[in-house]
């Protein structure tokens, strides 16, 4: 049963990068309305456009600009159909559940939940099979509406797109190994000192590494037979090291890659890559971009000034695709690391939910 109504939309952490983000973007979907907006005690009580330092290219949408902000109680969140939080992690474990356990539908952006191992770890255009924990989810904690979805790391969010892609086409995938150039807005605001990152770049992004290495195997991996919890890949062997580098949107990777089985060629791949498709594009979602995949043949692309946007930031740009002479396969890949890596990731989340009958 799918729900066509406009939804009411709540945004948890609206001032930060992510839930203005989040505003932006859901200020151009017709499926939701912006309802309320919470953030800390430090934003709670003022006209949203005095709480937030706006940083977004767009305007500030006039439907945000007046709203009060709220704390983030859930008995202040009445009649909100949806709850996205783009809050900082250090509040999102207890804000969460206590949204989650009020039955609100809840898609965090939040580490804190992601490898829980009924909560789906979803990257609406790889993983919604792993929307079918939610009635195991439910059953556990008691919730009739209630449920917590959670989105990945944004770095993960490009990688497991094409790996999804050639997984499907042509069998398990044996080693990888990624290498990021992550964009400063993944810091979130203020983020990194200008004096650190300026004519810099910092090998380090604490804590990012073995998220990555993990997250990959739970996208990629399945359920239980009754589907009470995912099971993470064994088979495949992944190995990550980020950098901070002076480019404020759109994360570039770096991957190597070996199949378990007798690789494609080069033209295979990409062919593979280009006719990727998934589910929330069947099922008409309107932030499903027309192309999951965009795979380009400038030998100079991608880069994130020229190719962050495409699909409207929620399509990974995939090119340099050529062999590897120590493993099989090598390329570089783009992702904007609020849209498809954070809010827009969300976004499609709650539709794909609300086509299946969840909200
Ligand atoms: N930036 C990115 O590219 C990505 C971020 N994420 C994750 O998304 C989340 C948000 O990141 P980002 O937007 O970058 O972070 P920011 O630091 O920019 O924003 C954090 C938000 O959390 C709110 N907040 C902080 N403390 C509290 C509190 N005690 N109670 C209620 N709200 C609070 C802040 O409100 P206030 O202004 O009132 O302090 C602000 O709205 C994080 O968990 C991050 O790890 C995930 C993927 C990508
Ligand atoms: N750490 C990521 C963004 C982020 O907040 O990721 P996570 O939600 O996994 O902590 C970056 O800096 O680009």
């Amino acid at each position: 049963m799918s729900s066509d109504r406009v939804l009411n939309a709540a945004v948890l952490g609206a001032t930060g990068t992510v839930g203005q983000r989040f505003i932006v973007l859901l200020s151009k979907n017709p499926m939701f309305r912006i309802h309320s907006l919470g953030a800390s005690e430090r934003s709670a009580g003022k006209p949203y456009s005095q709480a937030t330092k706006w940083k977004m290219s767009e305007l500030m949408p006039e439907e945000a600009k007046n709203a009060v902000v709220k704390n983030c109680d859930p008995a202040n969140y009445a009649g909100c159909d949806v709850v996205f939080s783009g809050l900082d992690a250090s509040v999102a474990g207890d804000i969460e559940k206590s949204f989650f356990e009020a039955d609100f539908a809840v898609f965090s952006n939040a580490k804190n939940y992601r490898m829980v191992p009924n909560v789906p770890l979803c990257v609406p255009v790889v993983n919604t099979d792993h929307y079918a924990l939610i009635a195991a989810q439910r059953a556990a904690l008691g919730l009739k509406k209630g449920f917590i979805v959670t989105n990945s790391n944004c770095s993960t969010s490009g990688l497991v797109v094409p790996l999804k892609a050639l997984q499907d086409r042509f069998g398990p995938l044996k080693r990888t190994i990624v290498t990021t150039l992550q964009a400063i807005s993944g810091a979130g605001y203020p983020g990194v000192a200008s004096l650190d990152i300026l004519d810099n770049i910092v090998p380090l992004i604490s804590g990012e590494e073995p998220k990555m290495e993990e997250e990959v195997l739970k996208i990629l991996g399945g359920l239980s037979q009754d589907a009470s919890v995912c099971t993470p890949l064994d088979n495949l062997r992944i190995s990550a090291t980020c950098n901070r580098v002076p480019v404020i949107d759109g994360h570039t990777e770096c991957v190597n890659l070996e199949f378990a089985n007798a690789p494609p060629s080069v033209e295979e791949v990409k062919r593979c890559l280009r006719e990727y498709t998934c589910e929330a594009q069947d099922l008409g979602c309107f932030s499903a971009p027309k192309h999951i995949i965009n795979v380009t043949e400038e030998e100079d692309r991608p880069q994130p000034r020229l190719d962050r946007n495409a699909g409207d930031g929620m399509s990974v740009t995939v090119g340099r695709i050529r062999e590897c002479p120590v493993f099989h396969i090598r390329f570089t890949l783009l992702v904007h690391n609020t849209i498809l890596g954070a809010a827009g990731a969300s976004i499609l989340n709650a539709e794909y939910a609300a086509k299946k009958g969840l909200l």
